[in-house]
């Protein structure tokens, strides 16, 4: 079997998926995309062709280390997005070649099924406590939201208390009923984290993602040792290479990898392996399309320190498309009592509605995130 074709398709509301087209009909998908730089990674997988056309899709690590060898330079957002995308793609063809959910082929189910969680309040926390009460009657216990809006290298104990408040209300609704992750989201910087882990602590927050930026991962042992809060990042670092120096220096209690930005489901499953070394959980990142929520799920399901995933039905930024949009097979997606199901069909479990992707491919949104501004003009954290 050789690989002929590739063909990027970006859509609504934000996403772009990958299909690999093989010379016996065989066909994989993938969703290699930067969230606001889907144009940039398509260039990048166009880039990447010379290593996969005319070559037996089957040899998964030889094309992988090849794809993030060869060029010379390697890593960072856009080449791991790629990669990511592609290999996902290459996994989906595996699984359908041989008949089985690529879970199979790396050793079966270790667990029955997935705790998910859910998104609430926007990019500014809102309306928060409505949206947890909707979601609950979904079936929904476990939650996330952004922590604080702009929020300056030092700001005031205003904005603080309006964090904190916040977080007040929550536990006095639902006390602990539910759990939530509070995502500072890079928006906090060192001098605030300390201030905002200390305050938050009596609230019990399940964790508190990119606790800082990742560029300040010096930082995550620092704040372990002031706060029980559990720490998690990871949606910002990109191979094994960049989470080893994480894991070695300790603070994080939750990794949080991306299955379409960190190189997909081969350089996944070394990541969680990793992790579950250091004693670190998986919580995969994905506030994406249904391939990488299938490629997330095909991680989850093959790892002991799985514990939460992230999926992105009814997220903010689904404007103009969501989740299930683009598949036939909605209902194995279905989430009951906050769990997902393995996808039982061969491949990543996936079945493409092409047609609509197609079409919605016609009228792509170039999408991307606000530039935010602080009050004195400077740029913001978004
Ligand atoms: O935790 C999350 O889902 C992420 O922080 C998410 O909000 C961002 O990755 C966003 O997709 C960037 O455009
Ligand atoms: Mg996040």
């Amino acid at each position: 079997m050789k690989i002929i074709k590739l063909t990027t398709y970006r859509v609504p509301p934000r996403w772009m998926l990958l299909k690999i087209e093989t010379d016996e009909g065989v066909v994989g998908w993938g969703e290699p995309v930067i969230e606001g730089r889907a144009r940039t990674v398509e260039t990048a997988v166009q880039e990447m062709e010379p290593y996969l056309i005319g070559q037996d899709p089957s040899r998964i690590n030889d094309l992988w280390q090849t794809m993030y060898r060869a060029g010379f330079y390697r890593g960072g957002a856009i080449l791991m997005s790629a990669i990511a995308g592609i290999d996902q793609a290459l996994w989906d063809i595996k699984g359908k070649v041989l008949g089985k959910p690529v879970y199979e082929l790396l050793g079966g189910l270790v667990r029955d099924r997935m705790k998910m969680y859910s998104w609430v309040g926007g990019d500014r926390p809102s309306d928060i406590i409505e949206q947890i009460r909707t979601l609950q009657q979904g079936g929904f216990n476990t939650f996330k939201m952004n922590g604080t809006e702009e929020l300056g290298m030092l700001d005031t104990s205003a904005k603080v208390d309006e964090a904190v408040h916040r977080v007040a209300e929550i536990r006095e609704a639902f006390g602990t009923t539910i759990e939530f992750g509070l995502d500072f989201h890079g928006r906090v910087a060192a001098p605030m984290a300390k201030t905002l882990l200390r305050e938050l602590e009596q609230f019990r927050p399940l964790f508190v993602e990119e606790p800082v930026l990742a560029e300040q991962a010096e930082y995550y042992p620092r704040l372990a040792e002031m706060t029980s809060i559990p720490l998690a990042a990871g949606e910002r670092m990109y191979s094994r290479f960049e989470f080893k120096n994480v894991f070695a220096a300790g603070g994080l209690s939750i990794v949080q990898p991306d299955l379409s930005h960190a190189g997909g489901i081969t350089e996944c499953l070394k990541i969680a392996s990793m992790a579950e070394a250091y004693d670190i959980t998986l919580a995969p990142h994905c506030p994406l399309g249904p391939v990488a929520l299938a490629a997330c799920l095909t991680v989850d399901f093959v790892s002991y320190n799985a514990v939460l995933q992230e999926q992105s039905m009814g997220i903010h930024y689904n404007k103009g498309g969501e989740l299930l949009d683009y598949v036939v097979n909605k209902e194995d997606f279905k989430i009951v009592d906050g769990y997902c199901n393995p996808l039982p069909k061969p491949g990543l479990g996936v079945v493409v509605d092409e047609e609509r992707v197609i079409e919605a491919s016609k009228n792509a949104p170039d999408w991307r995130n606000p530039v935010w501004r602080h009050e004195d003009g400077s740029v913001a954290e978004w």
